[in-house]
């Protein structure tokens, strides 16, 4: 899809009116050309008739272009706006995997880059529409002066834009060397931002960082720079066809065809005024590949969402209202997509989780607990086997409800502004977990937030610890908790919060590394190489 064909699309019935209104103004603009011509060639003062067509023609002219520039500037950011809100929809459709293959620089650089510089788009499509308009009247006038005049005009442009088109390619190919420097160059400041920490403890980790930052930015300045010169040179060629042109006015042409000083005037001012609007569609142009190509881009982002299979939109199936009884993986399986190695698999994995169970999952670094547990709880897409829950399989269909069943606490989590999804919540609830969880002096809760969120690591997993009890889900799934937490929180977590929520029906699955704490769990699943090892019940680990 081109940015024209997005316009047209967008506008969809009013295209006829912007286009009438584009029409008008250039109308209205040759009236006044024609106007002032005819009033400076004659030698009588002008009569009030004509003085006020003039007038008229400006009006014409001003509230014409008005209805334009605003009406586009309005249909191409509604086009983004639905753009926008299309993306945002599939990325929440879209699937972990795919949103980690693609990686959050090209989507945040898709969203508001690219995004930008068809914003920018905008006022230069009314220009452009004005422009073509008035150029066709304004030429249909110069072929009305001098056909000679506008045959050499039409030559010259078409010569213009056949030296630009041959160049098409090249600039292709430099736009989309800017396209990719830009995500390595986001990627680069990112690590520089999210790793200050690390860069501030050494100076040549930061330079060789900086380098790379440096040289990222480097080859987008001389990406810009070339295709900035391709559309220079166009520009410089056409005011070169001008010159060319009024030289062959004022020149050539009285010297083999019989012209008079009124009619040379008149030719010079006519393409003159040609030359206003033909720049504008000169400049436009520049504008309209920078567009198409930013277009181009927003659209393979969606085609690699699209490709990922999206979650359909609408609620979905749900066969379990928010309950269940067993969770039943029979031969689950998933493999990472590998770099330069085949990737990490899981599975076949055989299993079954009851509700009520506290199960820990161990194993060491890299074993693949949460592969597992994302698997499990259905944020991974399984690439073999089945998730039985109650009988019936977890498909894309009742997928949704599916999560539903979990609330979840991953070494990575994050903490939203606002309590999202609990819009009702009590506050009076939000206090006691906060005492609770020995934040009262940290932090508060009002408005439908926590009013501080800058808290040490274990301070905001015990934050998340509220929302995951607040969220009250059948399955908890703690992904190395205790980790972060003081030992006095850490025997409170494993001794009296999972008790506590085992007592009230609840099934949790807890990653976990502290093996002193191993016999709370009902059960304990031990992970090596993607296989399940070995599952012990508490009452067999606790036999000599
Ligand atoms: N998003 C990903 N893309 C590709 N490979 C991944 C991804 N996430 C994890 N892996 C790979 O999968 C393997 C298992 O990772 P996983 O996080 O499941 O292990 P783990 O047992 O939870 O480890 P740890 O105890 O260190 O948290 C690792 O070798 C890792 O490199």
């Amino acid at each position: 899809m081109t940015i024209v064909e997005l316009f047209l699309d967008e506008a969809g019935r009013e295209r006829r009116a912007v286009l009438a209104a584009a029409s008008l103004a250039g109308v209205a603009n040759v009236l006044v050309l024609a106007l002032v011509n005819a009033a400076s060639a004659s030698s009588d003062p002008a009569e009030f008739r004509v003085f006020a067509m003039f007038a008229l023609g400006v009006v014409l002219y001003a509230v014409a272009g008005r209805a334009t520039y605003h009406r586009c500037v309005a249909i191409v950011e509604s086009a983004l706006h639905r753009m926008k809100t299309r993306i945002v929809d599939k990325i929440e459709r879209a699937d972990l995997a795919s949103i980690e293959r693609i990686g959050s620089a090209e989507i945040f650089d898709r969203i508001t880059e690219n995004v930008a510089v068809i914003s920018g788009w905008a006022g230069n499509m009314a220009h452009v529409l004005q422009s073509a308009s008035i150029s066709v009247f304004a030429c249909l006038y110069l072929a009305y002066v001098s056909p000679t005049a506008f045959v050499l005009l039409a030559l010259l442009t078409a010569i213009s834009v056949s030296i630009y088109r041959a160049r098409l390619r090249e600039l292709d190919g430099y736009f989309q060397e800017k396209a990719q420097t830009r995500l390595r160059f986001f990627d680069s400041l990112t690590d520089l931002l999210r790793g200050f920490k690390e860069v501030k403890y050494s100076r040549r980790r930061g330079s060789e960082l900086r380098a790379d930052i440096v040289a990222h930015s480097e080859r987008m300045r001389h990406a810009t720079v070339q295709s900035g010169r391709i559309f220079d040179d166009n520009w410089i060629f056409a005011n070169c066809s001008l010159f060319a042109l009024l030289g062959t006015v004022v020149f050539v042409l009285p010297q083999h065809v019989p012209t008079d000083t009124a009619m040379t005037g008149t030719l010079v001012a006519g393409t003159m005024f040609i030359w206003g609007p033909l720049s504008g569609i000169i400049n436009g142009v520049a504008a309209f590949t920078r567009s198409n190509q930013a277009l181009a881009e927003i659209a393979a982002l969606e085609a690699k969402l699209d490709a990922a299979g999206l979650e359909s939109s609408g609620p979905g199936e749900d066969p379990w209202g928010g309950r269940f009884s067993s969770i039943e993986l029979r031969g689950l399986q998933y493999g990472h997509a590998g770099g330069t190695d085949q990737g990490f698999h899981i599975g076949p994995i055989d299993l079954t989780v009851n509700a009520g169970e506290v199960l820990f999952i161990v194993g060491g670094n890299g074993s693949g607990k949460t592969t597992l547990v994302k698997t499990l709880t259905g944020l991974y897409a399984p690439s073999g086997g089945r998730l039985l829950v109650d009988g019936i399989s977890v498909d894309q269909h009742n997928a949704a409800a599916y999560r539903e069943l979990f609330t979840t606490i991953y070494s990575d989590f994050h903490l939203f502004s606002r309590l999202y999804g609990l819009a009702d919540v009590d506050s009076g609830e939000v206090h006691r977990l906060l005492a609770q969880m020995h934040l009262r002096s940290q932090t508060s809760f009002a408005e439908g937030s926590f009013t501080k969120r800058e808290l040490s690591t274990g301070q905001r997993k015990r934050l998340a610890m509220i929302v995951a009890l607040l969220e009250d889900r059948p399955i908890y799934v703690f992904d190395e908790w205790a980790a972060d937490q003081d030992p006095e929180f850490r025997k409170y977590f494993y001794t009296e919060l999972l008790p506590t929520l085992r007592a009230r029906g609840k099934t949790v699955l807890a990653v976990s590394h502290d093996d002193r704490y191993f016999s709370c769990a009902d059960r304990v699943i031990t992970m090596e190489q993607g296989q399940i090892r070995a599952v012990q019940r508490s009452a067999e680990r606790a036999r000599p």
